[in-house]
Formats: structure tokens, C-alpha cells, sequence
């Protein structure tokens, strides 16, 4: 697990990233909380924190209160070191948001206790999220969470004036799958249309599971033709690689697609744009499955 290690001495810096690497942690260096709060920009940004107190510029209980200003809930451990004794500095540091808080020279032991305990915190906080976004059969997103990005992607769009589409896919005639092959067959089938779609969706697409066998992808920066020859591909590869559940059974599987590109004119809302991808998706069962429909 990586850990940002804010600090504007540099002999403490070599001392925490040492044992930290010692400990199996990946230590990543701050000098000061400008330079920590761009490191907590990134992607893949350390949830960890050990925070100095004194630093030139941003103070460590600074630097806390504006971690915990940021509104877009990603959680952080934050661990304060500091050479100030006493309760007074606990309470200062823990109402500007650290989760714990240590006295400098600090114990190797009892740092690295206190690393275990946030690392144990970080990664429960992991386990949280990726049960309340993933669906857990197929592992793409949820519905709240595909809902979530679908709304981002919405404003997104608006403000910069570029366009998106949505695809929603809807598996024929699922419950025969489920007859035939019982619910395990079924399940089977789900997980290798997921596979299927990551296969052949781009890194920045999204994937979402909208109820038993409906999936919800997400097209960023993709027009209308772009999205067919995307759709048509996946229509495609569903229906040529069937879902192998052992050496002589095999079951086949075909989709129907509705598409629709987000025109601001048109769609008034989230829920406005959806319909017109559902209907075009009615369209394509209605006129015999295994078929892509484009909304009017
Ligand atoms: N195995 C499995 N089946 C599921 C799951 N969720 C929903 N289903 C089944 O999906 C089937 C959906 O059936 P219908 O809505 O009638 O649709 P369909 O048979 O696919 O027919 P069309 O959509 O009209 O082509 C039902 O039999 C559900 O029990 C799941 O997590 N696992």
C-alpha cells in the first residue's frame, strides 16, 4: 500500500520512507501540503498519510482541514506527527481531521502499530466501496453507481459541449437460458457477457449492470456511428462466442441494443435521454431480437 509522507525535513523524510519500506509500504514524498494535495490529485493517489505538523507554508492541521473540504468521497487515513506535547495538540489535530496523531521522536514500534491500524482502515474502507459500487456477480458496476457516472456524464457533456452515447442491452430470451441451464448456467452467461463487453469497450467506457439481464454502457466523446459500429461489434462478438460451461455444453446467446446520443435539445433530463435508448431497445425486441435500434 502506497503512503504519502508530507514533511518539509528531509532527514525525517529518509527516516519514515525506510521504515515505512521496511514495514512492506510504498512511501511516497511530500515536501510541503501544496505538493501533498497534487499528489492527492492523482488517479491513484495514496489513501495513506503521515502529515507533519510545522511545515513552512501550509501547517499539517492546514493541510488537514483542506483533505477534508474536498467533496468528491474518497476517503483518507491521515496519521499527524508533531513535536507538540500534549492534549491540547491531539484535540487541535484531530478537529482539523487527522485520524490519529503521534509525538515526534516517534518509536518505530509504536509507528508502525499505528501504520498497521490505518492500513487496516484504508483497506476495510476499499472492501466498502467496491461492495457498494460493483455488482457482485459480474464485478461492472452497480445501478447506483452506473446512475452516478451517467448523471456526471450528463454534465459533463453540458459544460463542455461535447457529446456522449448510451447503449442499454438487454440479453434474448434470458429466462429460457436459466431453464435450460438453471440459474448456475444463467449466472455463467452474465459473467462472460461482462467479459465480452470489457473485451471490446474501450478503458474510459463504462459498464453497469441495470437489473437481472440488462447491461447500461456509458460512450464518452462517441456519436451516434461511432456507437453503432461499437454496439455492432458487441452484437456480434455475443453472438459468435457462446458461453462455454464445460467441454460439450455450450450456450448461445444473442442481444438487442438500443442507442441514443445525448442531444441537449432533445433531452430535457437524465431520465428523458434514458427513455429514448429503453425505447429503442422495446424497438429492437419488437421487431425480432439480436439487433441494434439507433433513437430517433
Ligand atoms: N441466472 C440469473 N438469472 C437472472 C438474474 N437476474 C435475473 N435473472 C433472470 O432473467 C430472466 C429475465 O427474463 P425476462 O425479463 O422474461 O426476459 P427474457 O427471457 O430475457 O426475454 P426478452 O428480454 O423479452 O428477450 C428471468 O428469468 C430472471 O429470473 C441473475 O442474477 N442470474
Amino acid at each position: 500500500m502506497d503512503v504519502l509522507i508530507v514533511d518539509d525535513d528531509a532527514i525525517t523524510r529518509l527516516a519514515l520512507c525506510t521504515a515505512l519500506e521496511e514495514w512492506g509500504f510504498v512511501p511516497i514524498v511530500a515536501e510541503n501540503g501544496d505538493q501533498a494535495l497534487q499528489k492527492l490529485e492523482a488517479e491513484t493517489a495514496p489513501h495513506l498519510l503521515i502529515i507533519d505538523w510545522s511545515m513552512p507554508g501550509m501547517s499539517g492541521p492546514e493541510l488537514c482541514k483542506s483533505i477534508r473540504k474536498r467533496d468528491d468521497g474518497q476517503f483518507f487515513y491521515i496519521l499527524m506527527l508533531t513535536g507538540k506535547e500534549g492534549n491540547e495538540a491531539i484535540v487541535e489535530a484531530m478537529e482539523a481531521g487527522a485520524d490519529d496523531f503521534l509525538n515526534k521522536p516517534f518509536d518505530h514500534r509504536v509507528l508502525k502499530v499505528r501504520t498497521a491500524a490505518g492500513s487496516r482502515i484504508v483497506r476495510l474502507e476499499q472492501t466498502l466501496n467496491q461492495l457498494a459500487s460493483r455488482d457482485a456477480l459480474t464485478q461492472c458496476w452497480n445501478r447506483r453507481m452506473i446512475d452516478e457516472l451517467f448523471a456526471n456524464s450528463i454534465a459533463e457533456s453540458t459544460r463542455k459541449q461535447t457529446t456522449f452515447s448510451l447503449m442499454i442491452l438487454d440479453i434474448d430470451h434470458f429466462k429460457k437460458v436459466n431453464d435450460t441451464y438453471g440459474h448456475a448456467g444463467g449466472d455463467m452467461a452474465l459473467k462472460h457477457i461482462v467479459n465480452i463487453l470489457n473485451t471490446n469497450l474501450r478503458e474510459y467506457d463504462q459498464v453497469g449492470r441495470y437489473g437481472g439481464e440488462e447491461f447500461v454502457v456509458l460512450l464518452p466523446a462517441t456519436d451516434q456511428n461511432e456507437a453503432w459500429g461499437v454496439a455492432e461489434r458487441i452484437r456480434s462478438a455475443i453472438q459468435f462466442q457462446p458461453t462455454r460451461i464445460s467441454d460439450d455444453v455450450k450456450i448461445d446467446l444473442t442481444v438487442s441494443i438500443g442507442l441514443a446520443q445525448f442531444d441537449r435539445r432533445q433531452d430535457a433530463n437524465q431520465s428523458a435521454f434514458f427513455e429514448r435508448a429503453d425505447k429503442a431497445l422495446y424497438n429492437a425486441k419488437q421487431s425480432g431480437r439480436n439487433r441494434i435500434v439507433s433513437a430517433e
